[in-house]
């Protein structure tokens, strides 16, 4: 029976038990899930939310230069509001945000860092596509305010780690550090119930997920490991592999939790100064965390990426994640090519090994 199923409050109750020091980070997650709620039914509403006002009029820029969509702007509002108050955060950081969001005067600071995208993949949001929320809990130990340094600490260090899917069905797939546990929204009821104890990710997949349009601009050891797919059950990897991209990581990494498959968004050589995409902090590293605690492995393609020491709150990561076995191919397939003992893949676009080799950059 549905009742039986343990609500998101008796899990963390329940899960959390033994460890004291961590009572407040229940509450905690219960605010961001009840943010999430908020953001659910925003989102549904779609365009009726602004009672036909044009999205584009309404259009600003972000810190990091992108248009920021009005959804983007009020899904940062609800999460701010909603964690704010409890005397549980000491701070937040947002994608939305140039600067870390200081607890306001009036509020008691807690001993939690809250970082997070409040609507990732917000382009999709005009398709109608599924989009998501990502978060990730750090401690801040310390009676003083948090600085932009204090967030600077390695994935390994998360606590908790999430995020929403607003999809067909809305979900809450969350790790406290001993599994990763998927959560379906009955709105019915209006209370997350566990419906997907303890995910494993296949070790090996037959999937994977790219921009193939920046193809160009991969470095050798993805041509080479996307070539190898491409070649299919004719090629050194005997079997046929399939591809998809959303173009929305939560609904990327949620596939891949579901079944398997491998995620990828990685250095792009056409900039060397901006390596990948995905934002560490609040992208890469409470993704990692999660399909870590589900058996995958998280990597920057070279190595791990929980064990990259952030050196800015909004710093960008190459990002391979999914099943086991196939991450662990791709970090050796960068080695290979770094000690120059790899198999030459020679791409169908360019009809030569490789335009980009490091010492061309
Ligand atoms: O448009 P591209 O290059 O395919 O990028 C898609 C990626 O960008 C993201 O949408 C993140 O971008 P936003 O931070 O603008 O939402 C990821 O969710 C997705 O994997």
């Amino acid at each position: 029976m549905f009742y039986q199923r343990p609500t998101l409050s008796k899990f963390l109750i329940e899960h959390l038990r033994g460890a004291p020091s961590e009572q407040d980070l229940s509450a905690l997650l219960v605010d961001v899930a009840a943010a999430v709620k908020t953001i659910a039914a925003v989102v549904a509403k779609g365009q009726l939310h602004f009672r036909g006002e044009a999205a584009p009029d309404r259009a600003t820029v972000n810190v990091h230069g992108e248009v920021q969509k009005p959804l983007d702007v009020l899904t940062n509002e609800i999460v701010l509001r909603h964690c704010e108050w409890g005397g549980l955060v000491a701070g937040m950081v947002s994608e939305e945000l140039d600067e870390p969001y200081p607890i306001p005067a009036d509020h008691r600071r807690g001993r939690y860092l809250l970082v997070f995208d409040p609507l990732d993949g917000s382009s999709n949001i005009d398709v109608n596509v599924s989009v998501g929320s990502i978060f990730s809990v750090l401690r801040h130990d310390t009676e003083a305010p948090p600085g932009p340094r204090d967030y600077l600490q390695p994935g390994h260090r998360q606590i908790a780690a999430g995020y929403a899917i607003y999809g067909p069905t809305t979900m809450l797939v969350l790790t406290v550090g001993n599994g990763t546990h998927g959560f379906t929204l009955d709105r019915e009821i209006g209370n997350f119930i566990l419906t997907h104890p303890d995910l494993r990710i296949p070790s090996e997949t037959s999937e994977f997920a790219i921009n193939t349009s920046n193809e160009r601009f991969w470095e050798p050891p993805v041509q080479r490991y996307v070539g190898e797919c491409k070649e299919g059950r004719s090629g050194i990897r005997e079997r046929d592999f399939n591809m998809r991209w959303i173009a929305s990581m939560v609904a990327e990494v949620h596939r891949i939790l579901m079944r398997g498959g491998v995620f990828m968004y990685p250095r792009d050589t056409k900039d060397p100064k901006k390596p990948g995409r995905l934002r560490l902090l609040y992208e890469a590293n409470p993704m990692a965390l999660l399909v870590e605690q589900a058996g995958g492995r998280g990597s920057t393609g070279r190595g791990p990426l929980l064990d990259v020491q952030p050196e800015s709150i909004h710093q960008r990561i190459p990002v391979v994640l999914g099943s086991h076995e196939e991450v662990e191919r791709i970090e050796r397939y960068h080695r290979e090519f770094e000690d120059g003992t790899d198999r030459p893949f020679v791409s169908p676009l360019f009809n030569e090994r490789s335009l980009f080799r490091p010492e061309a950059l």
